[in-house]
């Protein structure tokens, strides 16, 4: 990966969003999924996240770009929290949605990650079977007869556009599938338990172009229905499938807006830089 040329602006010489830019104009505070104000977060004592705060829309596609380090990664950790498990991280301000706090440590965070689902740059099937794979999550949170899951399981994978390529090996190890196969079949696995928000980090890098096409067409349909926030270093995969897109820059938020706006009309030098390829 490419790293930041040092003649870049620091970015204490570059003013963030202001928090009333938190909000793309237009969006009501109804159309909103997931509120985030004034994060920070830290490991140890190295601050990676400083003051975010983004207003993501409901059933919406928001890409978070910006250069390798600059926190995106983090961000979407602290949603479902996967850095419980990292003992140095922790974080303050307020990550609400609807009417939880995801950061308040006495939520149920089993129960969270059934109403925010996270899909990895590396795809990471169970050893087990498809079938099992995507069976894995409504086992733990629904009680459904083997016909409902029969059900749940195909709707799944027909949503992640994969069913066609694996409805005849159902009970065959999910590790025999393909890396573009077996992200679609994380994806499947992801939408089962019926996400508000489905966070995915950098999900195509791994994956060849038929693959990304596939994904992003995925995206496409699962907008209707979810909430999608992804990571991506790719710029025209961001501009190909986002609705609205974060910039950023060393662990801060410089521009956050409509997709379109931010790639050919950015009101930052810095955005302007890092869309163009000039640094990142
Ligand atoms: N477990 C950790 N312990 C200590 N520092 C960490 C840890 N995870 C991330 N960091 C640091 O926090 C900063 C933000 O990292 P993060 O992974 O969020 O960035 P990113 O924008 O997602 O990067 P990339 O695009 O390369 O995935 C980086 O400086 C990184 O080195």
């Amino acid at each position: 990966m490419k790293s930041v040329t040092t003649e870049l602006p620091s970015v204490a010489s570059t003013p963030t969003i202001k928090s009333s830019d938190r909000t793309v104009p237009g969006t009501k505070p109804s159309e909103i999924s997931l509120s985030i104000q004034n994060l920070n977060a830290w490991y140890g004592d190295f601050q990676a996240l400083h003051g975010i705060s983004l207003d993501i829309p409901k059933n919406e596609v928001t890409a978070f770009i910006g250069p390798s380090g600059c926190g995106k990664s983090t961000l979407l950790r602290w949603c479902n929290r996967m850095n419980d498990t990292i003992v140095s991280a922790k974080a303050t301000g307020n990550l609400q949605m609807n009417d939880i706090n995801l950061l308040d440590k006495s939520i149920d965070v089993v129960d969270l990650r059934r109403r925010v689902g996270i899909v990895f740059q590396k795809a990471n099937p169970f050893p087990k079977t498809i079938f099992e794979n995507v069976a894995f999550g409504p086992k733990l949170h629904m009680k459904l007869n083997r016909s409902e899951m029969e059900d749940l399981i195909e709707w799944s994978l027909r949503k992640a556009a994969l069913w066609d390529e694996v409805k005849d090996r159902l009970h065959k190890p999910a590790l025999g599938l393909s890396g573009g196969q077996q992200q679609r079949l994380c994806i499947a696995r992801a939408i089962a338990v019926g996400p508000e928000l489905l966070l995915m980090d950098e999900p195509c890098s791994a994956l060849d172009p038929a693959s990304t096409l596939a994904i992003e067409d995925l995206m496409e349909e699962l907008r209707e229905q979810y909430t999608i926030v992804i990571v991506t270093h790719n710029m025209q995969q961001a501009s190909r499938c986002s609705d609205k897109t974060a910039f950023f820059f060393e662990g801060r938020v410089i521009e956050f807006g409509q997709t379109e706006l931010v790639f050919t009309k950015p009101k930052n030098q810095q955005t302007e830089d890092y869309v163009r390829g000039r640094f990142g």
